[in-house]
């Protein structure tokens, strides 16, 4: 099958990357011309495990091909894959203008009959406004057919799960359309759920919200067990056991970032006002989360009473592991909060470092490596569980700080591993252990 995908940001490429690796014909149309040049020759412009191999293996295998022109890029296809932003507005609503001229940019270059498929996640709603906006710009003659296949991959294992994912869902009124993509996905090899398109839509966003009231939950958990001396990771586990529950999406920490959950999440409670709903449920998720992004700075003045004046190492800058990306990271809200208290921050991240500069306060001082970090640092927040950094010998932090004091924001160790060493160390949801205060009495 001859496809387009048109925007190849983590969702757009890793879709092109695979749709061609599983045989079809892909041509991937961004305009950043940057981009696209980089693509041309194998390099992909985001961070992902083993999609450059992938992109390589394809490019030269004659499957794979990238433009910055519409009209070529949707030349003799039969579908085209839209799969650009839709970040939100102020009011915390998806921003649907470039999935409009994404519309318009097919309507002005085809010239037969074609699928449209909306891989964006969109409002309830807008895949029908999508084909009247096509039938009311496109020549009377071709017949225009829209499809929602909304993704569910994530940031940091995006080929992974784009090949070993649960489900994909297709949602079409027509049934010859659903089945041409069906066909399409075939080869995946994935459970194929076929539905209406404002239910595939909806499935969406209901997927997100629920696996971030996942989270939301067992942080309110957490902050209870460490009131009470319980240990959350135990409790996940004993909760998780039960298949009812399920043990994923179960680790407490600084709250979820991403370019997703917080977009997604107040774009659904605005889906549910703009239809005089009140989702109290999902609100209450967001404002946990917003708690709980700033949770060491919390613990942190608990524990020094004031923060100005102390250099502080962060240690990992990305919204989660595996990856660059930097939207909604916690590290934001973090450090800009430091800063304006005066402190002096110290940050390292293996690979976020250039997105990081263009979105943290300029005072933030990066580093190479993570002894270079910690050098000296009076306090220690750990914000990502890169390998790296749960991997580390604990030594380093006793050797190279001033005072080995740990705000642990992702449970990167295990209380039995760090009893072992002379430090003071502050998790989420488990008992502090004061090994360095009490060698200093
Ligand atoms: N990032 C993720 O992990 C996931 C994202 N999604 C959804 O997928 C959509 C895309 O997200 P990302 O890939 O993160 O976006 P992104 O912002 O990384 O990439 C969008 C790309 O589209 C390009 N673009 C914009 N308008 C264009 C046009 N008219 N023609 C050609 N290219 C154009 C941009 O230059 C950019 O490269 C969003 O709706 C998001 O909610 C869904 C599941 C996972
Ligand atoms: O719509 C999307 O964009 C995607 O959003 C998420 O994927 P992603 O944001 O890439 O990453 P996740 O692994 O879900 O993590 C999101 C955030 O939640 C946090 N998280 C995750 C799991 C957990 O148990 N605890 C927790 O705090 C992570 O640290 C991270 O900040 C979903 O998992 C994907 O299914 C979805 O396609």
């Amino acid at each position: 099958m001859k496809i387009s995908v048109v925007g190849t940001g983590y969702v757009g490429l890793v879709t092109g990357v695979s749709l061609s690796h599983i045989g079809h014909y892909v041509t991937c149309i961004d305009i950043d011309e940057t981009k696209v040049e980089k693509m041309r020759q194998g390099i992909s412009p985001i961070y992902e495990p083993g999609l450059e191999e992938l992109m390589k293996e394809n490019i030269q295998a004659g499957r794979l091909f990238f433009t910055t022109s519409h009209q070529e890029g949707f030349r003799d296809v039969d579908v085209i894959y839209i799969a650009v932003g839709t970040p939100e507005k102020e009011d915390g609503s998806a921003n649907l203008s470039y999935i409009e001229q994404a519309v318009r940019d097919i309507a002005a270059n085809i010239t037969k009959d074609i699928i449209v498929v909306t891989k964006s996640t969109v409002p309830v709603g807008t895949n029908h406004y999508i084909k009247e906006l096509l039938i009311s710009l496109v020549p009377k003659h071709i017949n225009v057919e829209v499809v929602s296949n909304p993704e569910f991959l994530r940031e940091g294992s995006s080929v992974y799960d784009t090949f070993h994912g649960d489900r994909i869902v297709i949602g079409a009124d027509s049934e010859e359309a659903a089945k041409v993509i069906e066909e399409i996905n075939k080869p995946f090899g994935i459970p194929i759920f076929k539905t209406d398109i404002k239910s595939a839509e909806m499935i969406k966003y209901a997927s997100n919200a629920f696996l971030a009231t996942k989270i939301s939950f067992i942080n309110e958990i957490a902050n209870i067990c460490e009131k009470l001396g319980a240990d959350v990771e135990s409790v996940a586990r004993g909760m998780g056991m039960d298949k009812r529950i399920g043990s994923m999406f179960l680790n407490a920490g600084i709250g979820y970032g991403g370019s997703c959950f917080p977009k997604d999440t107040k774009a659904l409670t605005q889906i549910a006002a703009n239809l005089d709903h009140n989702f109290e449920l999902l609100k209450a998720v967001i404002k946990v989360n917003n708690h709980q992004q700033r949770i060491l700075i919390d613990k942190a003045r608990e524990r020094f009473g004031s923060l100005t004046g102390k250099r502080i190492a962060l240690l990992g800058l990305a919204f989660k592991p595996n990856t660059d990306d930097m939207r909604e990271a916690a590290s934001i809200v973090i450090s800009k909060e430091l800063i304006a208290e005066g402190a002096k921050v110290v940050a390292y991240d293996p690979v976020a470092v250039e997105n990081a500069k263009k979105v943290l306060p300029q005072e933030v001082i990066y580093t190479e490596s993570i002894e270079d970090a910690l050098e000296n640092a009076d306090m220690v927040f750990i914000l990502t569980e890169w390998s790296q950094i749960k991997e580390l010998d604990l030594n380093i932090y006793v050797q190279k700080m001033k005072q080995p004091i740990v705000f642990d924001g992702r449970n990167c160790y295990s209380i039995n591993e760090v009893q072992q060493y002379p430090i003071e160390y502050h998790s989420i949801g488990r008992k502090p252990i004061y090994n360095y205060q009490f060698q200093t009495v």
